[in-house]
């Protein structure tokens, strides 16, 4: 059997990141693109050196064409440029969509059955963009963000309970940004959801409060440690999770930026809710019940994706 071809658009920190998990993993061979000549080659070549010592033998090549990409069968994109402090996400949005509009032209040219990932920043409406610009199936376009916030509402979690991080479940839910929505009561240690946990002890309703917020400000939080970008170890985690989950028709049940066609009362917007991917990429989105608390949450993170939407076809006419 060939191998798999895994390439990765923007050969950054995340980029970088996905690279060295995609060799250690074994996922196949890696195409590492990026604008900036060199960078992509110069971490390609650090990146095979690894062979030798981790014992994979996996071919990385690093490329500034487009056609090196052809015939990839997963796609993930941290294209664009990342926030420092004092920005929003949302402030990266007239300069991402720029670049999102090259690279769905070239994945459109190149790699038209390939499943995408989308992680770049503002990753609601950029997802939805990179879908437009493509013109890719909806099912084969997905945004990484709920993957993320959910594993760090996961530590957080294990933290307070003081139980391993392995028996820790939770949901994240709507857009990826100030107003996203963890869900507690879909949040569990071995199968018991938090509120019984609040019950018996383990915690009070003012931590996981305050926990909830830590989790919504998570990628901000490490913006002001980091200082000259964001976080890239765990979102490259979390791309890479899905993409096995797709490479390897796993059909995992993990919250992504989807595309809605009127589940959760939500139409043609791509926000986050769980989803199936397997080999048909996004197989199904998963209606979940919500409380009222819940709803109305997530109405207000829709109306904030609703709200970028709104911007891009005021920068771009074509997505009119
Ligand atoms: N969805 C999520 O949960 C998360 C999203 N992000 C976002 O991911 C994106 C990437 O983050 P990092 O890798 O840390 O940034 P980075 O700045 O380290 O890397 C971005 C790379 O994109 C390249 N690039 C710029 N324009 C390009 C184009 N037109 N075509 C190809 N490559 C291009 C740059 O040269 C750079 O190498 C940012 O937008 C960031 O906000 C970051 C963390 C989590
Ligand atoms: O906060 C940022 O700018 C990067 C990001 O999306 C995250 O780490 O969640």
């Amino acid at each position: 059997m060939a191998r798999k071809k895994i390439a990765l658009i923007g050969a950054g920190n995340i980029g970088g990141t996905l690279a060295h998990l995609a060799a250690l993993k074994g996922l196949g061979d890696i195409v590492l693109f990026d604008v900036v000549e060199g960078v992509p080659q110069g971490k390609a070549l650090d990146l095979s050196q690894c062979g030798p010592v981790e014992g994979f033998d996996a071919k990385i090549i690093g490329s500034n064409d487009y056609a090196d990409i052809a015939g990839a069968d997963v796609i993930i994109v941290t294209a664009g440029v990342a926030r420092k402090p004092g920005m929003s996400r949302d402030d990266l949005l007239g300069i991402n969509l720029k670049v999102m509009k090259a690279v769905g032209e070239g994945i459109a040219a190149n790699a038209p059955d390939a499943f995408v990932i989308c992680i770049t920043n503002p990753l609601d409406a950029m997802v939805w963009a990179l879908r437009e610009f493509s013109g890719l199936p909806h099912q084969k376009v997905v945004g990484m963000a709920g993957v993320l916030d959910s594993a760090r509402f996961s530590h957080f979690l294990a933290d307070e309970f003081k139980v391993s991080v392995k028996d820790v479940t939770s949901f994240v839910l709507g857009g990826h940004g100030d107003t996203m929505v963890p869900v507690i009561e879909y949040s569990t240690v071995s199968g018991i959801p938090v509120p019984d946990l609040i019950e018996m002890g383990f915690s009070t309703k003012e931590r996981i409060d305050a926990i909830v917020q830590r989790t919504r400000s998570g990628g901000g939080e490490i913006v002001g440690l980091l200082k000259t970008g964001s976080a890239f170890y765990a979102p490259a985690t979390s791309g890479i999770a899905m993409a096995e989950s797709y490479l390897y028709d796993q059909k995992r049940v993990l919250p992504a930026a989807a595309h809605l066609t009127g589940q959760y009362g939500v139409d043609d917007l791509y926000v986050g809710v769980p989803v199936i991917i397997g080999a048909g990429g996004v197989e199904k989105v998963v209606e979940i019940k919500l409380n009222d608390e819940a709803k109305a949450n997530l109405s207000v993170s829709v109306d904030a994706v609703k709200e970028l939407l709104v911007a891009c076809k005021g920068i771009d006419s074509s997505l009119n």
